[in-house]
């Protein structure tokens, strides 16, 4: 049977993250994951955690100057410093609240330039994350919801894993943005299982809960089990209002 862990940057976003914690343990979810805590003292988040007997699965690294629109910038040349700053500071949080994994988010760029940049910092982030047990990610998003984003397909993310050589540097591979870029997520997912660190899904196209669209998730989660894959699924998706509301697809797998 599969397991979900609740995506708190979009679930329950409404409330404050330790309360979010305990929503989502209220509804039956096994795990929980969130976007960016940094606001939420990490001794509230370690508590909330402790209280409920949830694990955080993992957060992202910070997007940089949100006025600016920036995305992550650890693909951006000449933002070493602030990349590793926001690497820094995503291991100590995670660390303090024992999140196994970071996703390192690369921003808007292209190039050799960004590749090489992308790789320098991947280095930096599996090396100093490594002693913690803990595991970067790297996820490539779709164009039409995040245009120009530096990693935009499953191919690259493979390259890029291979070519940092790191055992804790893996692939988030989120269903969602696959299905838009790619489609053909039953092979993609058997094949890239040996690369893949977290499965995060949602409705195609609207983002919306996993129980319409394009994308029968019923058959993915056997899937997933058929080939040896039982670590919690992350259910990013927006909820078309209370996300109380919108579990029936939880309730019903
Ligand atoms: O948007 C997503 O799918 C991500 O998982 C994320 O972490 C924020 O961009
Ligand atoms: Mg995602």
């Amino acid at each position: 049977m599969a397991r979900f862990s609740a995506n708190l940057g979009f679930l329950w976003h409404d409330v404050p993250l330790p309360d979010a914690i305990r929503a989502a343990a209220a509804a039956g979810f096994d795990a929980v994951e969130c976007h960016w805590p940094y606001d939420v003292p990490a001794k509230d988040v370690a508590a909330a955690l402790a209280e409920t007997g949830l694990s955080m699965l993992g957060l992202n690294t910070r997007r940089g100057d949100l006025d600016a629109g920036e995305n992550g910038v650890a693909a951006l040349p000449n933002r070493e410093h602030d990349a590793r700053a926001f690497i820094d500071e995503a291991i100590t949080y995670a660390v303090a609240i024992k999140a196994a994994n970071i996703h390192v988010m690369a921003g808007f760029a292209t190039g050799q330039a960004a590749h090489d940049c992308f790789i320098a910092n991947l280095n930096y982030a599996c090396t100093a994350a490594a002693p913690h047990d803990i595991t970067i990610l790297i996820e490539p998003l779709n164009h039409y919801d995040a245009p120009g984003y530096f990693l935009d397909s499953t191919t690259q993310a493979a390259s890029i894993i291979a070519e940092v050589g790191a055992p804790n540097l893996k692939l988030m591979f989120d269903c969602y943005h696959i299905q838009r870029l790619e489609g053909n997520l039953t092979t993609k997912l058997s094949d890239l299982l040996p690369i893949i660190g977290h499965i995060q899904f949602a409705a195609v196209p609207d983002r919306g809960a996993p129980d319409h669209g394009e994308i029968h998730y019923p058959h993915i989660y056997a899937h997933l089990a058929s080939i040896g894959y039982t670590a919690p699924l992350g259910a990013e998706y927006k909820p078309d209002g209370a996300t109380d509301t919108s579990l029936a697809w939880l309730h019903n797998a």
